[in-house]
């Protein structure tokens, strides 16, 4: 969108929002009572055939003024302007500490007028549970249902799933949702299933939702699989491989290929050949995870060895991954490399990325303090437009120039120069580090200056929140990882104002300028004064892997002049090619990560299709009453699919097929099948046709009543496609560690993925008419003296 019609959209909402404002009057002088009852008038008028954006300037006036009575907070002029834009279906740039979390009430408030399928939705329950609970006072004041979705961190309840789903609104957090949206499709029944639908989701700090959590896929693992010996063994090889000749890193070293030397080597030593043919498909599979255990995942900053156990960890912030999983098998890999015991690999049973999992909402919008940045990317792929909301005061905070050093030991000498300086004032300083062992240090060396301060280690998220919400008191220094205590409202001490407030140190610049700007949005928020300044480095993370190869070359030069003493240790950079370095490496960083997200959505772009098909079959199963057409359809894919792939059939092939999948007893026919044209693929369907329904019409004779048996179909057809589809999930998850490997041999990894998953599908669908089959006709039943009847699959 360009800037014209922004602003001409913006113009408008800026108007809708007077007309809000000017309402107030009226609903001022309206009772409690009065005021609560104009929820009953919406949910009338929308019956009427009202729309919501018919609806929306009285509503949001509404809750305005329940706000206000019940909470004690006003939504100004521009909260109001960034609710209109979020019941548009945008993102709303807010600038931190503009008060998201009220501005959020009005449309969710208007959306929840409809019914169940609104959802707010956070980042970490923490702020799920927060945010459900301080707001949802309003919601109910104005009769609206409202739940949280997770629970508090340490709470031993369970959460009511039904009653979660059943509420007009509610706050929960992205991986809950997921999960229980996978949980919901393997559900036996309509009644064990929970979600009522997909229809408003508001998402929270958007951009790290929708863009820095999209790579990692939310898996559901289930029943442990036979467990492959292939892990210690091509644990060993690989590291017997030679770095330089064998393998093959990329440049930001997040990926990791074998060479065709490589390949060679591995041959000699295994005494094979075509490693990389089907043939050896799944040791070549073990060997590209040993590769990526060994190469890509470094210990402490991947993961953690504690108590013989491989823990993964989140690099940004260092907290222990939840939910997630790395692929199919790459954490036994792991495990091998550092010589644990190598844990049970279970099966993947269902999976979903985020960016497909919120692109089923009608409606979806977001708010962020930072996401003009990534305009582009979440228009083309979630269709959102963002609009940047202006401040409600103005923003005073000053932004500085990077400190640039040649040398890690110098920047941080120099920031921690800065930060006793402030520390000697009782300044706040809130120290932003971009991973767990840097913040580690800064402790360290805070501790040696003698420095009492806070180090957020991540354990929790409602403890980081509480310490957080200190770092504006005077003389309190904070040091954290970049995403720790997010959302939290960072409130100025008594005389920290007159300061200059807080002050924000980032010891690194992050892999976005995104990032980098949410760290300095902790400092000035709602129009306090503050400072933010980065100290960077030509050894910082993003340089080395991003930086172009003179820059490698000079820091070595540089770094040899400063131990010879020809260059002032401490000296700082400063001339403007320099400058530009950091800018070029965060802008090739994002574009390294915004090419994987693509990448991502590529890779899941057939299966989500294919998700999308299994899972309103088994919808139409628990909600049909009628199960016939269905069974129908798949005797006769299963014959005719038989027919067609068979060639010079032998009765013997015929009896076989029938023995295997219908009657245990048959007894051939021998003149019917004498009599058969088996060249004729049509003749062989037809006449196993007539053998399937006369086995069926026997099956069904076994039953007494028509629920019974409509019970009996419901169930073997969703264990039959449940089987054969986890079947598929897990070999997807598997194929993608190979194919990704497979750019070796110049191949487009994500058209080699998707050729095979489409053939992995048709197979399943095979393997589903086939298993629906059997589990119909050749399943055992026992009546039980109470009446019911135990199935026994065959
Ligand atoms: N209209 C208002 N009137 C008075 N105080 C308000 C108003 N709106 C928000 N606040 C207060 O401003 C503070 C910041 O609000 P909030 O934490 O929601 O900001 P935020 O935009 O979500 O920040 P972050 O980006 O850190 O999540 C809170 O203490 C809140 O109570």
């Amino acid at each position: 969108m360009n800037n014209f019609r922004e602003n001409f959209r913006l113009r408008k909402y800026n108007k809708i929002a007077q007309q809000i404002i000017d309402l107030a009057p009226k609903y001022q002088q309206m009772s409690d009572h009065e005021l609560q009852g104009q929820t009953v008038i919406f949910k009338q008028r929308l019956q009427d055939g009202e729309t919501l954006d018919d609806l929306m300037v009285e509503a949001y006036a509404v809750a305005r003024e329940a706000d206000n009575r019940v909470l004690g907070l006003e939504p100004y002029f521009v909260q109001v302007v960034g609710a209109i834009i979020l019941h548009d279906g945008n993102i709303a740039e807010m600038k931190t500490g503009e008060g998201k979390t009220l501005t959020a009430t009005m449309p969710m408030y208007l959306n929840g007028l409809l019914g169940v399928g609104n959802f707010l939705i956070t980042a970490n329950p923490y702020l799920a549970v927060r945010d459900a609970t301080e707001m949802g006072v309003v919601y109910r004041w104005l009769g609206l249902t409202i739940e949280a979705g997770v629970l508090p961190e340490g709470s031993d309840d369970e959460i009511n799933k039904d009653q979660v789903y059943a509420a007009d609104i509610v706050y929960t957090t992205n991986s809950s949702l997921g999960f229980d949206y996978l949980i919901d499709n393997l559900a036996s029944t309509k009644s064990s299933q929970h979600m009522q639908g997909f229809r408003y989701a508001l998402i929270d700090e958007v951009d790290s939702i929708l863009l820095d959590m999209a790579q990692t896929p939310l898996i559901i693992s289930g029943a442990p699989k036979v467990q492959s010996n292939l892990f210690e063994s091509t644990d060993r090889i690989v590291k017997m491989l030679d770095r330089d000749v064998d393998v093959k890193l990329s440049d930001d070293t997040k990926k990791a290929w074998f060479t065709e030397t490589g390949i060679q080597t591995m041959e000699s030593y295994f005494g094979i050949t075509g490693l990389l043919s089907p043939k050896w498909k799944e040791l070549y599979r073990h060997l590209v995870l040993a590769l990526k255990a060994n190469y890509l995942y470094i210990r402490n900053k991947a993961y953690v060895v504690a108590d013989g156990e491989v823990l993964l960890l989140d690099e940004a912030n260092g907290r222990a991954l939840e939910g997630t999983q790395l692929e199919s098998g790459l954490h036994q890999a792991i495990e091998a490399k550092e010589g644990v015991k190598v844990s049970t690999q279970s099966r993947a049973m269902a999976s979903v990325t985020y960016q497909n999992l919120f692109r089923m909402f009608k409606k979806l919008s977001g708010m962020s303090g930072t996401a003009k940045t990534d305009v582009k990317e979440f228009r083309q792929i979630y269709n959102l437009n963002v609009y940047t909301v202006p401040t409600h005061k103005p923003t005073i905070r000053q932004d500085h120039p990077d400190k640039m050093f040649v040398t890690n030991k110098e920047k941080i000498y120099a920031s921690v120069d800065q930060i006793k300086q402030a520390y000697d004032q009782k300044r706040p300083v809130l120290i932003e580090t971009g991973s767990v062992s840097m913040s580690n240090l800064y402790s360290r060396l805070m501790l040696r200056e003698g420095i009492v301060h806070n180090l957020l280690n991540a354990r929790s998220e409602a403890k980081e929140a509480r310490i957080v919400e200190e770092a504006g008191q005077p003389g309190a220094i904070t040091v954290a990882t970049s995403m720790a205590g997010r959302g939290t409202d960072i409130k100025l001490g008594p005389g920290v104002k007159e300061k200059g407030g807080l002050l924000v140190v980032g010891t690194e610049r992050m892999e976005s300028e995104r990032i980098d700007n949410q760290l300095r949005g902790r400092a000035g928020r709602q129009g306090d004064p503050g400072d933010s300044i980065f100290y960077v480095s030509l050894e910082d993370k993003i340089v080395v892997q991003h930086g172009p190869k003179w820059v490698k070359r000079f820091r070595k030069t540089m770094d040899a002049e400063i131990q010879s003493g020809k260059r002032t240790f401490g000296k700082r950079l400063v001339k403007h090619r320099f400058k530009r370095i950091i800018h070029h490496v965060q802008v090739s960083a994002e574009a390294a990560s915004r090419s994987e997200r693509f990448q991502t959505l590529e890779y899941d772009e057939i299966f989500r299709v294919q998700r999308d098909t299994i899972y309103q079959f088994r919808d139409q199963m628990m909600q049909n009453d009628d199960l016939q057409p269905f069974i129908d359809k798949i005797f006769t894919d299963l014959v005719e699919d038989f027919a067609a792939t068979h060639h010079d059939l032998t009765t013997e092939d015929i009896t076989d097929f029938i023995y295997n999948t219908m009657n245990y007893n048959y007894v051939p026919n021998r003149y019917r099948l004498a009599n058969l044209d088996r060249d004729d693929p049509s003749a062989v369907s037809n006449f196993l046709m007539q053998e399937l329904q006369h086995c069926f019409k026997q099956q069904r004779a076994k039953f007494t009543d028509d629920a019974q048996f409509l019970y009996y179909e419901r169930l073997t057809i969703l264990k039959a496609i449940d089987n054969a589809w986890i079947e598929h999930v897990d070999n997807l998850q598997q194929l993608k560690a190979v194919v990704t490997n497979r750019s070796t041999a110049q191949r487009n990894p994500v058209y080699e993925y998707q050729k095979e998953s489409k053939m992995s599908f048709e197979k399943m669908k095979q393997t589903f008419w086939q298993n629906a089959t059997k589990y119909l006709l050749l399943s055992t039943l026992k009546y039980q003296p109470n009446g019911k009847i135990d199935v026994e699959f065959p």
